[in-house]
């Protein structure tokens, strides 16, 4: 499989990059993000995936992307990553060696545990094997990386987690100072280890994420550094998350015929980027419910046509903090197929974008395309959290986070009859207890090796969100 940008060589041009040199290479040179130049068609395998095994099933995914490293490897990487030892946080009675059990609220309605990884969020899924590939890779072409990292909570600790002891990767994950909770501040900021580098900016996601862009978009910087990204700009975070599309509807139906609705909590658009590429690979999806919180610009976008980007003093502080993003990167990748993959109109596009703008599609022929993405959308305040947690507490005795509770909140509004629902569980509550103790009156649970982890010392650089100062820090410890 080659790989082609959304804003750079057009679909009938000649794609020119593989799988392992974007795995390395991050962001596009021309500031595009990169995507498959076609999806594989996979409706005829879905029989014979059916019954696999979540590593096994990563492996005949990832294998129709990944054509650069021997079977055997690939599988082996795999199977070394889709542990029950890694993901072994499930709650009790779940089977850890299912990776993302399927939890039953309705007999159609459904949580897909994807939070039960070592740092207990989603991101632990794709980023554990990021870890293990970015390991083989390196190590193929004896090269080192540093890794420039942009987090609102949860990718700066599974990312931290995944490359803890890679003695040819460093971390240098920037966060928004004072906006995550204080669990997920203290497992980035409490790792001591020589190849970890945490840096808190003054600003928001946004800010951290527009300087590990134009880091990138450096190419004499990125070259002399071998700047790297973990970010779902990375194709390889978005591949990963294809699978459990497909783990998740396999436990949720009993024939492939069937058709299943997903629902999604989102910020970047990473994870229902992921969403909407099993779909057109074939999965019957046959809605997509996309849920955001009170940063309602996708929700905005879905419902009218229009991309209006927020500033950060626009963006709301809230009580599902990873979701506190106003310019969504991998929208970029869902437009790119929305406009018929012509890469000059994402460009023009992404030109009023980058430069502050919006822009509304309800003038242009695109707009008629958008129904047969079958996305719908809908947003959730602090209030629907706080009810949500409640309801699920009270009438099923489980504990939600407060992310995965707007998914559940949206999800019940933009169900299809008939058809099972799957909401995609992206965090455990713990990460979250203060919003936890305003709903229940009561502690989150939390894993036995995290206790106290709030009280252990802690170490952090802060720093204006400005990108000269990122990388005099970057370069000085390179
Ligand atoms: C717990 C949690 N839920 C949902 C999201 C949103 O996912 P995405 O950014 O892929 O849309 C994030 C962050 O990305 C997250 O950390
Ligand atoms: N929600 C994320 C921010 C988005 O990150 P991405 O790596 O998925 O692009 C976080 O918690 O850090």
């Amino acid at each position: 499989m080659k790989y082609i940008s959304t804003r750079g060589v057009s679909a009938n041009q000649s794609a020119t990059q593989s799988f392992s040199d974007i795995l390395l290479g991050g962001l596009a040179p021309d500031g595009g993000l990169y995507l498959p130049e076609h999806y594989p068609q996979v409706a005829d395998r879905l029989n014979e995936w059916r019954s696999l095994d979540y590593a096994e099933l990563a492996f005949r995914i990832l294998s129709l992307f990944i054509d650069d490293i021997p079977s055997a490897d690939l599988r082996a990487i795999c199977k070394k990553t889709y542990t029950a030892e890694t993901y072994r946080y499930c709650r009790p009675g779940r089977n850890a060696a299912d990776i993302v059990p399927l939890t039953s609220l309705a007999p159609d309605f459904h949580l897909l545990e994807l939070s039960n990884g070592p740092t207990l969020a989603f991101k632990d899924m794709a980023m554990q094997l990021l870890g293990n590939l970015f390991e083989y890779a390196l190590g193929k072409r004896g090269e080192t990386i540093n890794i420039l990292g942009a987090t609102s909570g949860d990718t700066g600790s599974a990312a931290e987690y995944a490359m803890l002891g890679k003695h040819n990767v460093r971390v240098f994950m920037l966060s928004p100072e004072g906006r995550m909770s204080a669990f997920q501040r203290a497992q980035m900021y409490s790792l001591d280890e020589p190849n970890i580098f945490n840096i808190a900016v003054r600003g928001m996601f946004d800010d951290a994420q527009d300087i590990v862009k134009a880091v990138s978009n450096d190419a004499e910087f990125k070259a002399r550094y071998k700047i790297g990204a973990v970010n779902s700009i990375n194709w390889a975070r978005v591949a990963a998350q294809i699978v459990y599309y497909f783990k998740g509807y396999f436990a949720a139906t009993r024939s492939n015929d069937d058709e299943v609705v997903f629902s999604v909590p989102s910020g970047n658009f990473g994870n229902i980027c992921a969403g909407h590429i099993a779909r057109m690979m074939g999965l019957p999806i046959a809605r997509l419910v996309l849920a955001t919180n009170e940063n309602n610009v996708l929700d905005e976008f879905f419902r009218s046509g229009i991309y209006r980007p927020r500033t950060s003093s626009e963006t709301h502080v809230t009580s599902s903090p990873s979701m506190d993003i106003s310019k969504a990167s991998n929208f970029e990748r869902f437009v790119f197929d929305l406009v018929g993959r012509d890469a000059a109109v994402v460009r023009e596009l992404w030109q009023s974008v980058d430069a502050g703008g919006t822009f509304d599609l309800n003038a242009t022929p695109f707009m008629t395309h958008l129904p047969a993405f079958c996305f719908v959308s809908g947003s959730s305040s602090h209030a629907d959290r706080l009810a949500t947690i409640r309801d699920v507490w009270q009438r099923h005795q489980l504990m939600i986070d407060t992310h995965t509770a707007d998914g559940v909140k949206v999800a019940r509004e933009h169900g299809l009859p008939g058809l099972p629902t799957i909401v995609l569980e992206t965090a455990q509550a713990v990460k979250f207890a203060e919003t936890i103790r305003e709903a229940l009156d009561r502690d989150p649970l939390r894993p036995l090796p995290l206790e106290g982890i709030e009280s252990l010392p802690q170490q952090v650089t802060v720093m204006a969100a400005d990108v000269a100062a990122v990388k005099s820090f970057v370069a000085a410890r390179c």
